[in-house]
């Protein structure tokens, strides 16, 4: 596999993945190591990798892979959130309709969707920058994985870094593979929750988070 020819790429390239969540990358994909994996992918389905339209095509999925996959160089999803104001704020934070793109890994392709996520802050009314919650969807979806989990995830990193006295996370999805391929059933979406606290214990203040969250008019 070795003797496979790579695009010589600059070294800066693998920066992208700095812009995602603020943390800096501790260490970088192997763009060799990818760019050989795609021509050989090229090569099993009988395309020519040095033919002209696709000869640059693995330097290009290297680059795209630090962009997809970013989430994978943050170890700890809670440190987007490090940003916090003593705000004694004690009422629902909740932001809807976070846009993201996911790959799944059964079948690396995209599952996408929106991603709601709202937190009750801590008796001490602390709350994380706005944008910080966008940016924890980015790191939690940029990697390969399942709905459920990256659910889970976002909800997780909510409670270690905020303490809040409860959280809740909806996650809407298409996914590709069921779409495309396989089953396909296109326009069909996943819904996946994650409640904690006080949005779990209490069904009334659950209850109005979802209407919230749905952006219910009824809502008044
Ligand atoms: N729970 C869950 N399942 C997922 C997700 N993404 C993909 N899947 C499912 O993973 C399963 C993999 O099933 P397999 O039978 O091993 O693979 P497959 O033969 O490609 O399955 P089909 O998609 O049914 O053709 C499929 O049912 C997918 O729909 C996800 O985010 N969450
Ligand atoms: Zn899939």
């Amino acid at each position: 596999m070795s003797e496979l020819p790579v695009q010589p790429e600059p070294q800066e390239d693998a920066g992208s993945v700095a812009d995602l969540p603020g943390v800096e990358p501790r260490r970088v994909f192997d763009h060799d190591k990818i760019q050989r994996a795609v021509r050989m992918l090229f090569e099993a389905i009988g395309e020519d990798p040095d033919r002209p339209g696709i000869v640059e095509t693995p330097a290009r999925v290297a680059r795209e892979y630090d962009e997809i996959f970013a989430g994978l160089l943050v170890d700890d999803p809670s440190d987007v959130l490090s940003v916090v104001f003593d705000e004694r704020h004690d009422e629902l934070v909740l932001m809807r309709d976070i846009p993201f793109h996911s790959q799944c890994e059964h079948h690396l392709v995209p599952f996408v969707g929106h991603a709601h996520v709202g937190y009750l802050p801590n008796v001490a009314g602390q709350v994380t920058g706005l944008s910080k919650l966008a940016r924890l969807v980015d790191v939690c979806a940029k990697r390969p994985g399942l709905q459920e989990r990256m659910t889970t995830m976002i909800a997780d990193a909510l409670e270690r870094a905020l303490d809040p006295r409860g959280v809740i996370v909806v996650v809407e999805a298409r996914h590709f593979c069921m779409e495309m391929r396989g089953v396909r059933k296109p326009g069909a979406e996943t819904v996946t929750s994650t409640v904690r606290g006080i949005f779990r214990e209490d069904p009334r203040t659950r209850a109005e988070a979802l209407s919230l969250l749905r952006g219910d008019p009824r809502r008044n």
